[in-house]
């Protein structure tokens, strides 16, 4: 991507944690320059004070980019360093779970150009998915600059509605901690057959990720390639009766597990 508007006129990101700093990694690694980056958090991590980046440092007049990434509970206290840049010229991006485009209008006024997107975790190696929606402040080449941005840390996609988010919140936003939990239980219950822990972790991690792999790379769809490992009266038939059980597999399990996620993102936009 073509980070030169951004280079020249300055990116803030409001909050530098886990997912902000798995952000900054992906646009420093495309070039655009530590100079041109202020940063608010009032706890740098050492890894952010390495990179040369403008830290609690008086703010650009217009930057082109304004990235939130503080926490929900966070927003009220946080908000008020950039209320300035609000009104246009600066296009703002918010990842926060559970705080809805209105809450930022209010704050920043609806003439504001605000994108909300939903990274992962998987950002940190550029393997995230992000969804997006814009306000209606919000123009054709301001999606195209928040895509470009995004795409930095992975794949995206763009939502026809809002209300979309807590889903999306619920499976892709949360899910990477889904799957790392299949992976720790699965390595479990690897041993629990009597194999040594790290042989079964290693098993656990590149079965799952190499499956992932799989399932993004085949033209076969997931059920499809579930059926292509699963012979008649074998081994894994044996496996899928138990987890593919109605009541106590992962259907209920994963259904009750994204709604309760779902329901959550919904509480929070409420708080
Ligand atoms: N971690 C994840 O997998 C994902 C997180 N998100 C969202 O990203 C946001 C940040 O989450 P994480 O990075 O996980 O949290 P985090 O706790 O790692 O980072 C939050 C950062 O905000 C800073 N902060 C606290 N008060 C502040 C203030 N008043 N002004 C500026 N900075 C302040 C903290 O020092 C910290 O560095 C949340 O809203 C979360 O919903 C979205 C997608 C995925
Ligand atoms: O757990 C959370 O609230 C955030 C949002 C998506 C992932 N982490």
């Amino acid at each position: 991507m073509d980070m030169s508007r951004v280079a020249d006129q300055g990116l803030v990101l409001l909050g530098c944690g886990k997912i902000g700093s798995a952000m900054l990694a992906g646009w420093l690694e495309h070039g655009l320059p530590s100079a041109s980056v202020w940063v608010i958090d009032p706890n740098p991590s050492d890894w952010l004070r390495a990179q040369g980046v403008n830290i609690n440092t008086p703010l650009p007049e217009r930057p082109a980019v304004v990235l939130v990434a503080v926490k929900p509970q966070m927003m009220g206290e946080a908000l008020p360093a950039i209320q300035a840049l609000g009104g246009g010229g600066t296009l703002f991006i918010s990842v926060a779970a559970g705080t809805s485009i209105a809450t930022f209008e209010r704050v920043l006024g609806a003439g504001t150009p605000i994108i909300r997107a939903m990274p992962n975790t998987p950002a940190a190696i550029r393997q995230g998915i992000s969804a997006l929606i814009g306000n209606a402040s919000t123009s054709g080449s301001d999606m195209t600059l928040a895509e470009g941005l995004l795409s930095a840390i992975g794949d995206t996609v763009r939502l026809q509605d809002e209300a979309q988010m807590d889903a999306v919140t619920g499976l892709s936003g949360s899910g990477p901690a889904y799957v790392f939990h299949l992976i720790e239980t699965l390595a479990a219950a690897g041993e629990a057959q009597g194999l040594p822990h790290d042989l079964a972790m290693r098993l656990a991690k590149a079965t799952v990720a190499g499956a992932g792999a799989l399932a993004i790379a085949s033209e076969e769809d997931p059920s499809q390639l579930r059926i292509n490992v699963t012979s008649p009266n074998g081994t894994t038939q044996a496996a899928l009766e138990v987890l593919m059980h109605e009541q106590e597999g992962f259907p209920n399990l994963l259904h009750r597990a994204v709604k309760a996620a779902t329901d959550r993102s919904k509480e929070l936009s409420g708080e």
